[in-house]
């Protein structure tokens, strides 16, 4: 498995989270130490920690950063300021619904415990564990999905991946790159086409990165050569993450994802989405009500360092599409997979993981 850790809690309390820096991959492995709130935003904005999962455990740690230091107040108006807090956080990007989800989980572990709180700094020991336990939830998590999805891989396969949905991304070892990693750890020989994923390339710079590191071949290629390597017939299974599952299954992930499960179905690949429970929004009917977030046009004008869009020129930069549950040939789950998903399945999930009340 990768040897990376994409973050890090150091010390107790009054303690910071420590993050790769990801923008400057692969060419600098530099560290990230976010001491507040404000700096966990700007973390999460920026892509310096990304992806779904690890956005969740960020924003955990984030809720520490934000009433750490507040200690003194009395525990219900630290209740109080956890609240804004939260807001604040949740501010940072729109679409991962792990964000949202891990502040709900802080916000629901404080109330839960405050009344045995004697004071501030005891309800900020409370909220640091449960960060952890967050976090250490999510590296199972990974690991889980890695030995679902790892049974859908053969000796000799080749895959291809979107983005970057490995330990990059996650608290673990990641989510679409979990059945690689296990399947490479069981002895099976994989090669995987990485999409670079234009804008912001995630898949040549960071997925690349990663499974070189692990030791899987792995070629980059640029999004417009999917459909070519699937023409040719080298695709033998496609694998991606998620950012949000909406109750029918349809799939919320990187641009481009909803481009390479159409070339997949085209082509007979099948394609499979690996996500965690904590992805799914039971709040979310369908596909079509899942926001997308908007990025600067910047990313596309001047994307590392050169300017090639003409001054003047229009820009449509959204970071996510939709990939309508049809399209998918099975959801991985740390509790197996929904294969051919639908709201039925999807809900049937949601309630053994104790995510949707039971059926009334
Ligand atoms: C395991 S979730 C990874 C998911 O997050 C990525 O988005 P971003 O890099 O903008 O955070 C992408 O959608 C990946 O599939």
């Amino acid at each position: 498995m990768p040897a990376v850790q994409t973050i890090t809690w150091e010390g107790a309390l009054s303690g910071h989270a420590r993050l790769i820096e990801q923008t400057l991959l692969p060419e600098r492995t530099e560290y990230l130490d976010v001491r507040d709130v404000p700096g966990m935003v700007d973390a999460i904005y920026r892509l310096a920690v990304r992806g779904a999962p690890a956005i969740g455990v960020a924003a955990a740690y984030g809720a520490v950063l934000g009433i750490q230091n507040e200690t003194g107040r009395s525990v219900p108006d630290l209740l109080r300021h956890l609240d804004e807090v939260c807001s604040t956080l949740a501010a940072a990007r729109p679409t991962a619904v792990n964000l949202f989800w891990a502040l709900e989980r802080m916000k629901r572990h404080a109330a839960a415990v405050a009344g045995g709180c004697a004071d501030g700094r005891a309800l900020a020991e409370e909220l640091l564990a449960e960060a952890q336990r967050v976090h250490a939830e999510d590296a199972d998590q990974c690991r889980r999905m890695g030995e679902h999805g790892a049974e859908l891989i053969r000796d000799g396969m080749t895959l291809l991946t979107h983005c970057n949905a490995g330990a990059l991304a996650t608290g673990g070892m990641g989510t679409a790159l979990a059945p690689m990693y296990v399947a490479a750890e069981q002895g099976k020989k994989i090669s995987v086409f990485a999409d670079e994923t234009r804008p912001l390339l995630q898949g040549a710079r960071l997925t690349s990165w990663e499974l070189n590191q692990a030791g899987i071949d792995v070629k980059v290629i640029t999004d417009g050569m999917a459909g070519r390597v699937m023409f040719e017939g080298r695709v033998d299974a496609v694998f991606v993450g998620s950012d949000r599952i909406a109750r029918n299954g349809d799939v919320c992930n990187k641009i481009g994802t909803y481009t390479v499960a159409v070339l997949a179905a085209r082509h007979g690949v099948p394609f499979y989405v690996v996500a965690p429970v904590s992805t799914f929004d039971a709040a979310t009917d369908s596909g079509d009500l899942i926001p997308i977030e908007e990025r600067a046009a910047e990313e596309i004008t001047n994307g590392f360092g050169r300017r090639t869009v003409p001054e003047g020129v229009g820009v449509y930069n959204p970071a996510f599409d939709v990939t309508p549950a049809e399209l998918v040939t099975a959801i991985v789950t740390e509790h197996g997979l929904i294969e051919r998903p639908n709201m039925a399945k999807v809900e049937a999930l949601l309630r053994q993981a104790g995510a949707m009340a039971p059926a009334s």
